[in-house]
């Protein structure tokens, strides 16, 4: 398997103090909260999606969590595309709100869209989470180099509709890899400055059981781009294969385990739903470890 060396334009990224990402040092594991404030999330559609709940899961959210995912799409196999409009209107006035309510943490938009995030920004969002990398709205990647946000670029194997419609690699790890090296090139191009980049594999996204092992077990090669590595393995459908849990909502033992596995291969940001629960395994798990975790 030939080498990947670290392009040149790159090491200093990691030569650099390790960079903080919407204001959050990435000196220990980071929990991203996710908040759907969508009715059809493959785990807990319908339950934050009018802007009462949502305000009230945003505040318990923020309680564990370093920063807060805030989706108003949902991305699932099948999902049907939500029309611009319809996804500002679910997102920044809960963006908004949480500021208003006094929710300092930070705040990623999970959205592929430009105009979404746009709005979301302007509401007070900090970070863009595009699981398209920047390759589904051309006018995306300049709305964030504008806004100076942070990025994440994810990995997909096609859209959330044909995605999972037998997925094939030379080498999955490789394959996302190089499709991260691209992405990054062309967030950089974009005038995103490295330090502002964090990474993704896209677990569930085009990808079988298989891959998705693969790739969990091979992690901490992602840290070769000197971007921090967020991980969203929460409830996903491989949990639930392997762990016996049909229902999503009853996949938390097993995403907890997948977290604190990333953990130990170093991923930076734990992209959960289960952020209470994460939290306290990561404490017992640093204090077994001997490990400091840091304080809030
Ligand atoms: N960076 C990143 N973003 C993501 N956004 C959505 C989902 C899908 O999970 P969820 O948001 O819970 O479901 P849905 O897309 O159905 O709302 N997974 C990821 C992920 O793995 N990484």
């Amino acid at each position: 398997v030939p080498a990947r060396a670290i392009p040149e334009d790159w090491r200093l990224a990691l030569t650099a103090p390790r960079p903080a990402i919407a204001g959050l040092t990435m000196d220990r594991p980071r929990l991203m909260g996710i908040l759907n404030v969508t009715p059809d999330s493959f785990s807990d559609g319908g339950q934050h999606d009018r802007p009462e709940t949502a305000l009230a899961h945003g505040r318990a959210l923020a309680e564990h969590s370093d920063i807060l995912d805030i989706g108003g799409e949902s991305t699932r196999p099948g999902a049907a595309d939500v029309p611009v409009a319809e996804e500002i209107e679910r997102t920044a006035p809960v963006i908004a709100a949480l500021r208003a309510a006094g929710v300092a943490r930070p705040v990623s938009i999970d959205t592929r869209k430009a105009a979404v995030a746009e709005a979301a920004l302007a509401a007070g969002a900090d970070m863009v989470n595009d699981v398209a990398a920047l390759s589904f709205d051309p006018d995306l990647a300049g709305v964030t180099a504008r806004a100076g946000a942070a990025v994440c670029l994810m990995h997909a194997k096609g859209d959330p509709a044909t995605m999972q419609d037998d997925p094939h690699y030379d080498h999955v790890l490789l394959d996302v890899y190089d499709f991260l090296v691209e992405r990054v090139r062309a967030a950089l191009a974009a005038g995103i400055p490295a330090s502002r980049i964090v990474i993704d594999p896209g677990i569930g996204f085009g990808k079988t059981l298989a891959h998705n092992l693969a790739l969990l077990r091979g992690l901490s090669l992602f840290h070769g781009l000197g971007c921090p590595v967020l991980l969203g393995a929460s409830r996903k459908r491989f949990i639930g294969t392997i762990g016996g849990a049909e229902l999503a909502a009853a996949r938390g033992p097993g995403s907890v385990a997948v977290a604190l596995a990333a953990i130990g291969q170093g991923v930076q940001i734990l992209r959960v739903h289960d952020a209470a629960e994460t939290r306290q395994a990561m404490r017992l798990d640093a204090a077994v470890k001997g490990m400091e975790l840091g304080h809030e």
